[in-house]
């Protein structure tokens, strides 16, 4: 035997009631089954409401009802050939001519006790299952119906009923020894020994597929819903939610008490007691499997699933008059009970200091002043503090019995929680171990749920939401990457990156899915774009919320590397090809790298130095296994190196400078690397990151911008200047030419300090062979004295150093995994 119950989802209308009925034949094929049916979708709710609205004197209850007799007629003359409707019909109209002078007693005496509640609400699954079970004798099955109240006993407790098993086991039997054929049951409703309606509470109707499946020692127990089973998180805030195949009678419980709806705890009692598995199951997806819940907690994730409470406000009751006093928690606990306030979660410290206790946030101001009334006598002597209120909490739960004796579950809980830069207020483990409660912010609680979700079931897939600023050659060359290499990154590295800011100099724009990369438009292009506003960006990052949020740099702006400590605290990692930031005083320099040791967030600037060439890494990696670098002799302006190289074809200087830029090679304003500025930026970096406590003015720099030049306003005018010294660039060629050298632009950085300048190599020289944007770095360290180490390859342009920024954005995917 098995029982299956639907819900009223799953008999809102015709073609939802239709689906069901193939579910019960295919199902009757296979073995001996009952049926439970809730009330139509919506009808017990309408019902109760009418109630309520004719208790109060109003007459539109009549209206209600009429709404709800039509939609009970219709449904009879959808479900049921003409010829066979006539006795269907007359059983709805005289349950609503019963139901009308029921109301019209609640609108005249003004009385609506929860006994008459429970009376009203019977309708709605005496007409669900009366109707159902005759349409379902049109579809050929042996249906007879089965009002509940003839076989479940309960006590008196309206609203509630609670069941005597006893009888009721004894009636369901006997019922089904004497009765043949297919049980079409009303679920919700019961009597009392005197005949008078009960209902079973919230969930009622799973509640009565329970008892049954209880009583008729059922094979197994089918919950047929709207959705595929118990999901591991609330699909509503975590959408990578997925159903879980298994749960353990517990674990269901656990899920259940904080959010997960699918199933109520009290109904799976007498199922849980008999060891019938339970199968939550779609109407609507027959052949997803669900989710089957049984005594097994089989070995496999070390949790099943991640429930959550919003709603819910912490008392903190503090005090020394707490310390080593027997009965505190009896008071406080006993005066909430009185209230009828129901306690969540309680964390007391060993100390005994203050106990926390977290509550529905409706519950707040009752509960505190029970609670301050009875410690009254301590709260004025100065023993106790009165009763502190942290309102707009939430609580996060993992869920799983594995996590028995199996150390790593709190660890990796807090270490999400803590990596994503969420604070938690008060914990709870129970020594049973099957679930951890975190106290969370509330306005915290969606990225909560998704870094524990991604923790506990994610680890080796992981989503990066990216905020990026600037949108010029190098951040549209990214976006154009991250589009292109996305489905790679998603099925190879288990990776996946939304971008969800974007912003340039005069504009920023948001999209909380993430922007479509393949057709992402860029910021002003949309006509609801707003005015670029730095503070207002990472504020809208920070309201974001993201579990894995990425703030990538891609300005040459010296504003936007103003705001990386801000983008630090928040724990939000950086990346950057700005070399604004490293390149200030040697304090900040110093002062960011820890901010973000501290914050345990990475800050990732691969392209500061030649671009996507592997410098700034092997540097680190040189330094941090011990080595100690005497000599840093480098090409780093892929620009300078271009423009030299050209110049070698008999093209004019301003000419090549002109190319460079068009190619990407330089700066916004070619003057930052005709200037040598760019270059000493970068040895200056290279010369903190190889731990040497250099400062700008410890950098000697020559500049190859002729004096006219720089007063220049724009770039434009710069160009139309320099046309004129473009004699003066071929005279240097030719000089250098006639020794048989070529002239490179370079840095050296040796005893603290470093020089930056156009310099002239032969052919000995590994600079000689130079070509294009190339950079060459050659690291004389310790280790590599005889023979320095030698980096080449092209240190400038749009691709090179947009994959070099992506490599670091994949980096911090790959980093905690
Ligand atoms: N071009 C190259 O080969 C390499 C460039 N880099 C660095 O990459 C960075 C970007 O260079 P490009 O893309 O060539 O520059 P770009 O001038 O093409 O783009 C800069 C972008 O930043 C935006 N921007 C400037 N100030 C801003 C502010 N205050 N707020 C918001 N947005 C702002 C601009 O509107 C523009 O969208 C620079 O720091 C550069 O030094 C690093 C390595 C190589
Ligand atoms: N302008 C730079 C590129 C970025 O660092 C160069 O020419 O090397």
């Amino acid at each position: 035997m098995k029982i299956l119950k639907f819900g009223g989802s799953s008999v809102a209308n015709r073609e939802n009631i239709k689906k069901v009925f193939q579910i019960i034949k295919s199902r009757q094929k296979e073995g001996e089954i009952a049926l439970v049916f809730s009330a139509f979708g919506g009808v017990t709710e309408v019902l109760l409401k009418s109630a309520r609205l004719a208790n109060e004197g109003d007459k539109s209850y009549l209206k209600d009802l009429k709404t709800l007799e039509e939609r009970h007629l219709d449904m009879v003359r959808e479900l049921i050939p003409i010829q066979l409707q006539s006795s269907v019909l007359t059983y709805v109209k005289v349950r609503f001519n019963e139901l009308e002078d029921l109301f019209h007693g609640i609108f005249l005496i003004k009385e609506c006790s929860p006994r008459t509640l429970d009376y009203v609400g019977s309708f709605g699954e005496r007409l669900s299952a009366f109707i159902l079970a005759e349409a379902l004798k049109v579809e050929g099955l042996p249906a007879t119906y089965l009002d509940a109240r003839e076989v479940i006993r309960t006590s008196a407790r309206f609203g509630n009923a609670k069941v005597d098993f006893s009888a009721t086991n004894d009636l369901i039997l006997d019922y089904f020894h004497t009765h043949p054929g297919l049980k079409v049951i009303t679920g919700f409703i019961a009597s009392t020994a005197k005949g008078e309606t009960t209902t079973l509470g919230r969930s009622g109707s799973d509640y009565t597929a329970a008892i049954f499946a209880s009583a008729l020692d059922a094979d197994c127990l089918e919950i047929w819903t709207d959705v595929s089973g118990v999901l591991t998180s609330d699909p509503r805030l975590v959408y990578t939610a997925f159903t879980i195949p298994q749960l353990s009678y517990n674990e269901a419980m656990e899920l259940s008490h904080f959010g997960a709806k699918v199933i109520f705890p009290a109904t799976m009692q007498p199922a849980m007691k008999k060891d019938i598995p339970i199968y939550i199951k779609n109407t609507f997806e027959p052949e997803n499997p669900g989710t089957l819940i049984n005594g097994d907690a089989p070995n496999g994730k070390i949790i099943k699933g991640i429930s959550s409470l919003s709603d819910v406000s912490l008392l903190n009751i503090v005090g020394g008059g707490l310390i080593e006093v027997v009965g505190v928690s009896h008071r406080v606990f006993g005066a909430l009970a009185d209230a009828g306030v129901n306690v969540i979660l309680i964390s007391q410290a060993s100390s005994e200091h203050s106990i926390c206790i977290a509550i529905q946030s409706a519950d707040v101001a009752i509960a505190k002043e029970v609670i301050e009334k009875e410690f009254l006598t301590e709260i004025r002597n100065g023993e106790m503090d009165p009763v502190l209120v942290v309102p707009d909490m939430a609580i996060v739960a993992a869920v799983g019995e594995n996590m028995k004796h199996n150390p790593g579950a709190s660890g990796r809980m807090f270490q999400a929680l803590g990596q994503n830069n969420v604070n938690v207020y008060a914990i709870a483990q129970g020594s049973s171990e099957l679930n951890i409660s975190a106290v969370v912010s509330r306005v915290d609680l969606q990225k909560a749920l998704n870094a524990l979700h991604e923790a506990f079931f994610l680890s080796d897939n992981k989503v990066l939401h990216v905020f990026l600023v600037g949108v010029g050659l190098i951040g549209k060359a990214l976006i154009k990457m991250i589009a292109n290499q996305r489905e790679k990154l998603q099925r190879e590295n288990l990776l996946d990156i939304h971008i969800h800011g974007l912003a340039n100099s005069r504009f920023m724009s948001f999209s909380e899915d993430g922007f479509d990369l393949k057709n992402c438009p860029m910021p002003g292009e949309n006509g609801n774009d707003q005015a670029m506003d730095l503070e207002k960006f990472t504020q809208i990052m920070d309201d974001m919320n993201f579990s894995n949020s990425v703030f990538v740099d891609c300005t040459a702006s010296q504003e936007v590397a103003d705001i990386y400590e801000r983008v630090l605290e928040a724990k939000v990692p950086i990346v950057t090809p700005n070399k604004k930031a490293n390149s200030g005083s040697l304090e900040r320099y110093r002062a960011l790298k820890k901010l973000a040791g501290k914050r345990g967030v990475k800050f990732l600037y691969e392209t500061n130095v030649a671009a996507g060439l592997p410098v700034i890494n092997t540097l680190q990696d040189l330094m941090l296994s011990g080595d100690k670098v005497v000599r840093i002799e480098a090409v780093l302006s892929g620009s300078m190196n271009y423009i030299f190289s050209e110049l070698e074809k008999g093209l004019p200087f301003s000419d090549v400078v002109k190319v460079a830029k068009e190619k990407g090679y330089t700066e916004p304003d070619p003057r930052d690397d005709l200037s040598g500025m760019d270059v000493a930026r970068k040895i200056l970096i290279l010369g903190r990151e190889a731990e040497q406590d250099l400062h700008f003015e410890d950098i000697t720099i020559q500049s190859m911008v002729p004096s006219d030049c720089e007063k220049a306003g724009s770039v434009e005018e710069f160009f139309e200047k320099l046309q004129a010294h473009d004699g003066e660039f071929t005279e240097l060629l030719q000089e250098a030419s006639s020794k048989g050298q070529k002239l490179r632009f370079m840095a050296i950085l040796e005893n603290g300090k470093a020089k930056v300048g156009l310099g002239s190599f032969d052919n000995s020289h590994p600079f000689y062979n130079l070509k294009g944007s190339d950079n060459m770095i050659l690291f004389t360290t310790e280790r590599y004295f005889d023979f320095p180490m030698i980096i080449r390859g092209p240190g400038a342009g749009a691709d090179v150093t947009a994959a070099g920024v992506f490599a670091d954005v994949i980096r911090l995917g790959n980093y905690s995994r």
